[in-house]
């Protein structure tokens, strides 16, 4: 890492946020909007408000005198792809962003090199053109792939998706080993929320990148920002509470009952009938279902995601409190543990199975 030591990636006004570092490990010199909200859960009153505003704006100073990341999109032209490069686009840590698609991206480039921030965005085409996206990036993040249609699962993306996956990761090995990867590409599962993940896609890059010999657990990461976001936002809604204020930990997956929010460690404390439990569990774990039902065929979620850095990769692993669960809670974890564990093993082995190629995937 050459830059700054942070990236925070959000959604526009609706500042949807998830963590991969914990904020506690992030330079307090690099923090942005979403910590600058934490910092007001501490702080009360308008002494907060001019704290945290003058804060943000040392940080923005900060930011701009040191922007010199180097970002790369593979599957950029997609539906996560643009808004996110868009996002990345407008971060003042960026110097260059690269847009690697197998069709599509030479206009998003187009289009995003007319905003008027610093980062300079390039286009790259087509599997000839990967290793030149590639060549001295800092962050990879891999939204590449084919999504659900309605009545399918996550799972029913592994086949096409595993192996676009592994021809990618395959390319980051060879042209930038030290980058902090991210997968979104489904199907994805989070054993830790904001700390380690693993899913049947990162336990495939795993294995590509040990297999290069350039494997560093602390830097690569499985994105499912949005359950954490949904999360906050439907507990807020339900339970009346300030959003800001609203920080409840999530453990398992990212499929259907292993998606696992821990809802009586809800911040602020906040007590939850059984029938609330029971009907927020099950709207947080459909929450992709219902953007796809809402769509209709013409996608899945895109918006309601982002993504935030620490400094070097994951320096320490702050995994959620395991302790005090609940019996619900408890009886719900056991139930997911089988089924994470066979959605990590079907990655390895078809990362172990198949033999490294440089071919990479054309749909
Ligand atoms: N992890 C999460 O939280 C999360 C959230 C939403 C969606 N997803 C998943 O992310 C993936 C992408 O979703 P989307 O909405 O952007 O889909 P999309 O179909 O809109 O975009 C996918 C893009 O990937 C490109 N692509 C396909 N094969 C490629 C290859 N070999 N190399 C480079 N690019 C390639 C396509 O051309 C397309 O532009 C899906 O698998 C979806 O299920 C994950
Ligand atoms: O549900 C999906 O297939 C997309 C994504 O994983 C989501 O949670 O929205």
């Amino acid at each position: 890492m050459t830059a700054a030591s942070a990236i925070t990636l959000s959604v526009g006004s609706a500042t949807s946020f998830g963590s991969i570092v914990s904020p506690k490990l992030q330079s307090k010199a690099f923090v942005a909007k979403y910590n600058t909200r934490n910092y007001l859960r501490n702080f009360s009153g308008l002494k907060a408000e001019a704290f945290a505003q003058k804060e943000e704006q040392r940080c923005q100073y900060n930011f701009q005198s040191r922007a010199s990341y180097k970002v790369a999109v593979l599957g950029a032209a997609g539906g996560i792809g643009q808004p996110l490069a868009l996002l990345i686009k407008m971060s003042p840590l960026v110097s260059s962003l690269h847009l690697y698609d197998i069709a599509n991206v030479k206009g998003v480039a187009a289009d995003l090199n007319h905003c008027n921030t610093p980062a300079q965005v390039f286009d790259f085409t087509g599997a000839s053109e990967l290793a030149n996206c590639l060549k001295d990036v800092d962050v990879v993040v891999i939204p590449a792939g084919v999504l659900r249609k309605p009545g399918m699962t996550r799972d029913d993306l592994f086949n096409i998706n595993a192996n676009i996956v592994k021809g990618l990761v395959e390319a980051v090995a060879d042209n930038c080993p030290d980058a902090f990867i991210h997968i979104i590409s489904n199907p994805v599962i989070f054993l830790f929320r904001r700390t380690l993940s693993a899913n049947s896609t990162v336990p495939i890059a795993a294995e590509v990148l040990k297999q290069k010999g350039v494997y560093d657990p602390k830097k690569l990461f499985g994105v499912t920002t949005p359950d954490i976001v949904r999360e906050n936002t439907f507990i807020a809604q339900k339970k009346n509470l300030r959003l800001v204020d609203v920080d409840v930990p999530m453990i398992g997956g990212h499929a259907g009952i292993t998606i696992l929010p821990l809802l009586s460690k809800t911040k602020p404390s906040t007590a939850f009938t059984d029938e609330e439990v029971q009907e927020l569990t099950v709207r947080i774990q459909n929450a992709g279902t219902e953007v796809i039902e809402a769509k209709a065929g013409a996608g899945s979620a895109t918006l309601s995601m982002a993504v935030k850095l620490g400094r070097n990769c994951v320096e320490a692993l702050i995994s959620s409190d395991l302790n005090g669960l609940n019996e619900y809670e408890q009886k719900a974890l056991e139930a997911l543990k089988p089924e994470l564990k066979a959605s990590i093993e079907k990655g390895i082995a078809y990362a172990q199975k198949e033999t490294v190629t440089t071919q990479y995937h054309v749909i």
